[in-house]
């Protein structure tokens, strides 16, 4: 393995159904990303980009192949040891916020940390950071329901890294957002991401900010092409 590959995929194979229906998305799809690296996955809507994030992200099983992160081989592992890999290496971001609305942004932040077994105090002292950071710390005790949009996604951004993950994968994390909401909130991941020296994926339809990532690639035919 290269060094500093966080996360690397060989030969990944994904299908759905069988027989007649059998669907293959991925057929054989390599890729890797290193520390620090940004990468833009820009590809038409059903070739599979959700679908290479779950399988990235230990959500899903590969049916061929196999998935390497931070140099675990992560396909012959328990559901235990890769939901820890999951909790401790990879944070998530998804169009929709899926921020818990009776908590407050402040605890919403917390979360991921008290259940790796952080104190409150430690937990809250580090949310509160990311909210500064996230410039949104006069929100702390407001609900998701009591956020503009690009402040539930800022909040989002926030909790995913939270645990100092080494790998963040988002799935259109600025595609439920108008243009000049989706500009600012991409800002702030962007910023972050830089600053921690995270490797991150980013799927997006939006060119525009694609061009700012490190790389670009495309899922073309099951596989992985840089463009
Ligand atoms: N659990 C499943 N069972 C059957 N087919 C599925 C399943 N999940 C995804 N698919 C199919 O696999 C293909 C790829 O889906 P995926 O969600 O990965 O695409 P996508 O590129 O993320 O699309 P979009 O940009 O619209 O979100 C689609 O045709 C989808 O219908």
């Amino acid at each position: 393995m290269k060094r500093n590959v966080v996360l690397e995929l060989t030969g990944v194979e994904r299908h759905y159904g069988q027989g007649d229906t059998l669907l293959s998305i991925l057929k054989g799809a390599d890729f890797s990303i290193s520390k620090g690296e940004t990468v833009a996955l820009v590809a038409p809507s059903g070739t599979g980009k959700s679908t290479l994030l779950h399988v990235a992200g230990l959500l899903e099983h590969p049916d061929g192949g196999e998935v390497n992160i931070n140099g675990h081989a992560c396909d012959g592992l328990s559901d235990e040891k890769r939901t820890a890999i999951r909790r401790s290496e990879i944070g998530f971001v998804y169009q929709f916020h899926h921020l818990l609305p009776e908590f407050s942004a402040l605890e919403n932040i917390m979360m991921p940390q008290l259940i790796a077994g952080l104190s409150w105090k430690e937990a809250g002292e580090r949310a509160g950071q990311l909210l500064d950071y996230m410039r949104i710390g006069h929100r702390g005790s407001h609900r998701p329901g009591e956020l503009s949009g690009g402040e539930q996604q800022r909040v989002a951004i926030a909790r995913a890294v939270a645990n100092a993950p080494t790998l963040l994968l988002a799935d259109e994390p600025t595609g439920n957002l108008d243009p000049e909401t989706a500009s600012y909130v991409f800002d702030a991941l962007e910023a972050l991401v830089r600053q921690s020296g995270l490797a991150a994926l980013i799927a997006t339809h939006n060119h525009e900010l694609a061009r700012r990532m490190d790389r670009r690639v495309t899922i073309s035919d099951g596989k992985i092409v840089d463009f």
